[in-house]
């Protein structure tokens, strides 16, 4: 049976900011209090969802979340009407009013952790919803995400959900931005590659010293079990603390992986040769053939790569089999990267041709084009369970490109969050757009 992976990519909600939430992420930290532009963000994304359409890949849409998120406040002990809980948040604690206006939903990379059906035990394919619990902005979204995923992915003889994990910092789990998959078709069984940052309970594995490593061996391999991979089928391996410290706050800000190639820096992982090793032993078992591009630190240092995310560039496989690299606007401005990149397309290997996207304002908060899209490979049965509403077609970039045009806004400041008026524009937007979707009921106003 037919295969293929599906991108489906967050689009960016109306509260599209620069909070300077995330400790760690360079860009965020370093953006922070920047005047922001949710409609041209939107679009940016909508922009990348059209092209990769248009150039034959299936392309899917995830929506975002209702923001600011009322009900998160008034847990927090903030009272009244919502436009009261709005207005007390924001004179007594902003930093909470910020947190919970984070369009931060976006980076769908984050969503969750998803293993296609060749892999698990039931022969469904299983999503857990990433309990994001790092960041206080991050961990309000796993309720709604696995709404939404019930919404799109709702047939249960196909589709398996799992909640997030227990809400602790030894169970961190960031979903797919530290997991990659590798397979010679996407509908046969496959390598899955679990990256984590730190274990909570193993304190021989060693840790970063400045920044936090969000996610634990433990937490990956409670996926690992909820979803009934074999053990011949995983590997798991260390993030170089180093690089953590160095601003890569997830594995995909330094690696990428796609069919049997894993694309990734010489400083990413701890103990690199013996993990190449095991992927390349047990994907030969599945009678594939594992092969890694390395980048050289004396081509590309650590810095030039977290600051022109050329690892969280997308890897398309082309129908040919060759590949296709989807990267940010940075790595062009970036001459070493951009030099690298040239030689890497000549050089004869698999990755043949480079695309460039200008997706800047989601950059400007450390998402790159990798963050922007959760892969979901299907088989044809399981692509037809897909809720049709949210593929990408041409009559649905239109409708959308429409939406964004009618309600976002194209300034947002600090100030603009505590404007009640931006909570009523924000539930009209995504109430219209659940009908666009046709997603039913699974925002909090909606359900409440
Ligand atoms: N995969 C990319 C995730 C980027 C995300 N940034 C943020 O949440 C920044 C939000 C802000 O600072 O306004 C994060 O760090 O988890």
């Amino acid at each position: 049976m037919k295969s293929c992976e599906v991108n489906f990519d967050g689009l960016v909600g109306p509260t599209h900011n620069y909070g300077g939430l995330s400790f760690g992420n360079v860009a965020s930290q370093s953006n922070s209090q920047q005047s922001s532009n949710p409609k041209e963000a939107a679009l940016q994304g909508l922009q990348k969802m059209k092209a990769l359409m248009d150039m034959g890949f299936v392309q899917g849409v995830l929506a975002p979340q209702e923001r600011p998120d009322v009900a998160a406040l008034r847990s927090l002990g903030f009272s009244g009407t919502d436009a009261q809980v709005i207005e007390q948040a924001a004179r007594q604690a902003m930093p909470l009013l910020v947190a919970s206006c984070s369009a931060s939903s976006m980076w769908v990379a984050n969503a969750a952790t998803v293993s296609p059906s060749a892999d698990t035990a039931d022969g469904r394919v299983h999503f857990t919803a990433a309990n994001l619990n790092c960041k206080y902005h991050r961990s309000i979204e796993h309720p709604t995400t696995s709404r939404v995923l019930g919404a799109m992915f709702s047939d249960g003889k196909h589709f398996a959900h799992h909640a997030a994990l227990p809400a602790v910092a030894q169970f961190g789990d960031e979903g797919a931005a530290n997991h990659t998959r590798f397979c010679r078709e996407y509908g046969e069984a496959g390598v899955e590659f679990f990256v984590f940052g730190r274990s909570a309970f193993d304190p021989r594995y060693p840790a970063p010293q400045k920044y936090p490593a969000r996610q634990t061996l433990e937490a990956s391999q409670a996926v690992a079990r909820l979803h009934g991979l074999k053990e011949h089928g995983v590997v798991y391996a260390q993030q170089n603390p180093a690089v953590i410290d160095a601003g890569v706050f997830h594995n995909d800000v330094i690696a990428v992986g796609n069919g049997e190639v894993l694309f990734y820096h010489e400083d990413a992982f701890l103990n690199t040769e013996q993990m190449l090793a095991e992927l390349h032993g047990k994907l030969g078992k599945l009678g594939g053939n594992f092969q890694s591009v390395c980048v050289p630190r004396a081509l590309v240092s650590v810095e030039d790569a977290v600051r022109s995310y050329l690892f969280n560039s997308q890897l398309l496989t082309r129908p040919d089999g060759s590949m296709l690299l989807i990267v940010p606007e940075e790595c062009r401005a970036n001459e070493r990267v951009w030099q690298y990149l040239q030689g890497l397309t000549a050089s004869g290997g698999l990755i043949r041709e480079v695309k460039v996207f200008d997706l800047k304002q989601s950059m400007q908060n450390g998402g790159g084009p990798a963050c922007l899209r959760l892969r979901v490979a299907l088989n044809e049965t399981e692509l037809a369970a897909v809720n049709p509403g949210v593929i990408m077609t041409a009559p649905l970039y239109e409708t959308l490109t429409q939406w964004v045009g009618k309600h976002y806004r194209d300034s947002l400041r600090e100030t603009d969050l505590a404007d009640p008026q931006l909570l009523l524009e924000c539930r009209t937007a995504l109430d219209e757009l659940t009908q666009i979707l046709k997603l039913g009921s699974v925002y909090p106003f909606q359900i409440n």
